[in-house]
């Protein structure tokens, strides 16, 4: 049978393929692996023409990964629904700092960071998908501030669907935490793990694993180790290049590799992309990997961009797929050797494909804060720390002609005591977060402990 663009597979090898509406409500494969599309699919010609709308971007790059498998127009309502949340008409807009440099803002909608695109949509299609199945779901999510906020938002009072969402305590920012524990809705539930995020990852993926939890009904994440978060992800590399009418070198400010997986996919679908950098902070186990070869865990350490705060990148996997020609065997045996040492050393041959797909660099602190401070005084633009990051990258390499594009994926007033310690000046707020209601903010503290957190998520996914 023909590899198609509808149908998952998983990227350990052993696990039935399934539909976008079941690897949507499943997550993570049954066998720990990630679900990946059997063949990408090619973007029309014209995705690019100048003139088109996001929504229309959208729809032609989604179709072909949900195929038959939701109810006809459930892209298009989806796309609706999303497009009506961002505050400006391209949705995400391209803006010119000097010759050659851009930003592109992500940042525009109900949580004022880049997860609002794709979360948005997850959350219709979820609630097109179990509408037509009548089930129910629950859903788990790790986050270092960004992507939990964008989920509690999308979901707050769905009707078919329980949210869980772990954080780090203490290592989020003030405005994120809020956004996420100030939404009174009998349907989320938001743990403060005594941990990182890197901990909070893997027990969302033990529990997505659990069998106890399973029997009680459809698990899922909405972390971008789900595809259809990733997936939502890759029109704005799509609807940038069509803003630029032509092709661009993209620098993307990265945790768990999950925005910067969408670019590379963009571009296995048809897309011209000029380049791919990752642009990590002081916690840079992506950029040790890609540069030297050896994917080593460290102890994330805590830093100004923290969502980035990510030692563990659950979307390298992908990568290494990819890269490795699809070698499922080699995918599963680095991964598992991974969980099991915190380190493998990449074959020589993986090594040269993984920097054919992306380069990666990795910013400290203190240049972070110099990059803010350049980005104010050169083009009265106040950055958030994640943006600051892609922008130092961004600076420093050699543009070879290529416009350069760091997508800027987060408002600075979501991390305003950070910018006004380095910048002396407070970001104005965005209209969403001036907007942050005054509500008592409402969380569990769990320990860094399987057997209690399945305790308290099986008490409330019942
Ligand atoms: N940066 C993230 C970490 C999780 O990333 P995701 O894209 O896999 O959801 C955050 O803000 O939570």
């Amino acid at each position: 049978m023909t590899a198609s663009a509808d149908r998952y597979v998983s990227t350990r090898g052993h696990a039935a393929d399934e539909n976008f509406a079941d690897a949507l409500l499943r997550g993570i494969a049954p066998d720990g692996g990630l679900y990946m599309p059997a063949a990408w699919a090619t973007m029309p010609a014209d995705i690019t023409q100048k003139g088109r709308t996001y929504a229309e971007i959208g729809r032609d790059v989604l179709t072909p990964y949900i195929g038959s498998a939701l109810p006809a127009g459930a892209v298009e309502r989806a796309l609706k629904r999303l497009v009506e949340g961002f505050d400006h008409p391209l949705v995400t807009p391209l803006v010119e700092l000097e010759a050659g440099l851009f930003v592109l803002e992500l940042f525009r909608g109900p949580t004022a960071a880049f997860k609002d695109l794709a979360m948005q949509l997850v959350a219709a299609l979820s609630d097109e998908a179990l509408a037509a199945s009548g089930e129910t779901l629950t859903l788990l999510t790790a986050t270092s501030g960004d992507t939990g906020a964008a989920a509690v938002r999308a979901f707050a009072g769905a009707k078919r669907i329980k949210l869980i969402v772990l954080h780090p305590l203490d290592r989020v920012s003030p405005i994120q935490r809020k956004q996420m524990t100030t939404v009174q809705a009998d349907n989320v539930l938001n743990l403060a793990v005594r941990g990182d995020f890197d901990d909070c990852q893997r027990l969302v993926k033990m529990l997505l694993g659990d069998e106890s939890l399973r029997e009680k009904g459809r698990l899922s994440s909405v972390n971008s180790i789900n595809w259809g978060r990733l997936a939502g992800q890759i029109p704005y590399y799509v609807s940038a290049t069509a803003q630029l009418g032509q092709a661009a070198h993209f620098v993307v400010p990265t945790g768990n590799f999950g925005d910067a997986f969408a670019g590379i996919a963009a571009k296995k679908m048809g897309l011209p992309v000029a380049g791919m950098t990752a642009a990590v902070n002081q916690n840079d186990a992506l950029a040790r990997a890609i540069n030297e070869g050896v994917y080593d865990r460290r102890t994330a350490i805590e830093s100004a961009s923290v969502s980035m705060d990510v030692q563990a990148p659950s979307n390298f996997e992908r990568l290494v797929f990819e890269a490795s020609g699809r070698d499922a065997d080699l995918t599963r045996q680095l991964f598992e050797d991974f969980a099991k040492n915190g380190t493998v050393t990449l074959p020589d041959s993986l090594l040269a494909s993984l920097r054919k797909e992306t380069s990666a660099v990795s910013v400290d602190e203190a240049t972070t804060a110099e990059e803010i401070r350049h980005a104010y005084k050169a083009w009265g633009r106040i950055v958030c720390p994640h943006t600051a990051v892609a922008l130092h990258a961004a600076r420093k390499m050699d543009r070879n002609g290529a416009p350069v594009v760091a997508l800027s994926t987060a408002h600075p007033s979501k991390f305003g005591g950070y910018v006004e310690s380095v910048l002396g000046v407070a970001p104005e707020p965005a209209p969403v977060i001036a907007a942050l209601g005054d509500q008592p903010e409402r969380l569990t503290v769990v320990e860094n402990d399987y057997a209690s957190l399945l305790e308290t998520v099986s008490g409330f996914s019942a």
